[in-house]
């Protein structure tokens, strides 16, 4: 791959559709152009004009905008041909770049690439525009704009500016070590700062469960005996015909899953196998696959459509939070609330359905509504940012007798920081990020 090479995808959606937006990106963009429109269009103006083909056959009529580099979205040449969004309207246009000298179909994520590579986004923000394409609840739309529109790289950046300033503060000190007149107190203060950061970062790492769970989802995962209406009740909350749900105990082996929007929040909802004891192979397949998900839940509902008094020995060996929900409220006629449980529901009449929501409800993060969410959002960010606070503990546990020593934590910690943003070390990493990316973005 040449990265002078110019680039051409499909960046809209699945066709067909009313628009469709090819993109290009590279130094042939504005050529390209021309040989598809006959002209030049004004830069970063929406001209309408006729696409056609070498031949001079017309392929459509379609917006046509150029935006040259390096203010455009990868810093180089760009253009956008906005057609109509027939799957042979797209095709003809699509494989007439195809035939042109030095353009090639883009790779996943290449456009993106570019950008950052030509410094137009730091990684973090790439990875909060790959979250904002596959966002579906507002909560999840929040965080990734917070992140892909720079909110969270300045916070980085501003800790990582601290970290400089007082590497540079010491350095002063050592140099003019042996003058009497240097007062010592300028590292002080630094170490005041050091101290104040090393809180921060520790109080935003402690968002990192609240900033998978919003941007991953809450982990639900409904459990319990056969036939306590699992199926039933997944079913209901999608409000479609997930699960195949039959009176025979032993209806479903494999794990299913749906997605909820709830309060704006996602929540992946699990159905699984009914636990029991069972010499059916398949069964037994079923059931080590209900206890593989119970150990990545956030919160498992345990189901039961009887009065149960040992509700514990469904989960056993798992030790998160748990909702009793005793089921088909609608077939007895005992009072309510059942005992030994936390919520009664029958998926035929709706009872109980709204408060079993509000209990989920409840372990969702409590989040700000107004403010931006600024959260980390992966493993990648968290173990850099654990990194970065070790080092700076560390330079503080040194104290004031190995100026050096200190320095070099510091220096280690920003490094910390710019592995996060992608300012340093990270060409390893660029392929597994982009890669996150479809075609076209
Ligand atoms: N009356 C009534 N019947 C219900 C209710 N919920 C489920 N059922 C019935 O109970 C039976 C079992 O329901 P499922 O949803 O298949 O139960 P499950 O827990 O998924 O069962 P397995 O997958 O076999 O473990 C079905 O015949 C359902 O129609 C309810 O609220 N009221
Ligand atoms: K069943
Ligand atoms: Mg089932």
């Amino acid at each position: 791959m040449r990265s002078t090479d110019t680039i051409f995808a499909l960046s809209s959606g699945g066709l067909p559709s009313g628009v469709a937006v090819i993109r290009l990106s590279g130094p042939a963009s504005g050529t390209a152009v021309e040989a598809l429109c006959g002209r030049q269009p004004p830069e970063r103006r929406a001209s309408l004009l006729s696409i056609r083909n070498r031949n001079g056959e017309k392929l459509d009529d379609g917006l046509v905008l150029v935006f040259p580099g390096p203010n455009s979205f990868s810093g180089e040449d760009c253009a956008e041909l906005q057609i109509h969004g027939g799957r042979a309207t797209v095709k003809a246009v699509l494989a007439e770049l195809a035939t042109m000298e030095g353009l090639r179909a883009a790779e996943a994520g290449e456009f993106s690439r570019r950008a950052f590579l030509n410094g137009r986004m730091d990684l973090v923000e790439v990875e909060g525009l790959a979250d904002l394409i596959v966002a579906e609840t507002e909560m999840q739309r929040r965080l990734a704009a917070e992140q892909s529109s720079g909110g969270l790289s300045k916070l980085y950046d501003s800790w990582a500016k601290r970290l400089t300033h007082a590497r540079a503060m010491i350095e002063a000190e050592l140099d003019f070590a042996d003058e009497d007149d240097v007062p010592g107190s300028v590292a002080s203060a630094i170490w005041q700062d050091m101290q104040t950061l090393k809180q921060e970062i520790l109080n935003h790492l402690s968002g990192v469960r609240a900033g998978e769970i919003v941007r991953d989802g809450l982990k639900v995962v409904i459990v319990g005996p056969p036939n306590a209406g699992k199926s039933s009740l997944l079913n209901h909350l999608a409000r479609r015909d997930v699960a195949i749900v039959t009176e025979i105990p032993g209806t479903t082996r494999d794990v299913l899953h749906v997605d909820l929007d709830l309060d704006g929040f996602a929540v992946r909802l699990y159905d699984t196998a009914g636990l029991r004891e069972t010499d059916d192979l398949v069964e037994q397949e079923g059931i080590r696959r209900t206890q593989r998900s119970m150990a990545e839940a956030h919160l498992v509902l345990l189901l039961s459509a009887v009065d149960n008094p040992d509700w514990a020995a469904f989960i056993e060996g798992y030790d998160g939070p748990v909702v009793r929900v005793r089921t088909k409220a609608d077939m007895r006629d005992t009072a309510w609330p059942a005992p030994n449980a936390d919520v009664m529901i029958s998926v035929r009449t709706g009872d109980g359905i709204a408060e079993l929501l509000d209990r989920v409800g409840s372990y969702l993060p409590d989040l700000d509504q107004g403010s931006a969410l600024a959260l980390p959002t992966r493993h990648r960010h968290a173990d850099n940012l654990a990194a970065a606070c070790a080092h700076i503990e560390a330079a503080l546990a040194v104290g004031d007798r190995g100026l050096d020593i200190q320095a070099e934590h510091l220096r280690l910690a920003g490094q910390a920081l710019g592995r996060v943003t992608g300012r340093v070390d990270v060409e390893n990493l660029l392929d597994v990020i982009f890669s996150e990316f479809c075609i076209g973005k």
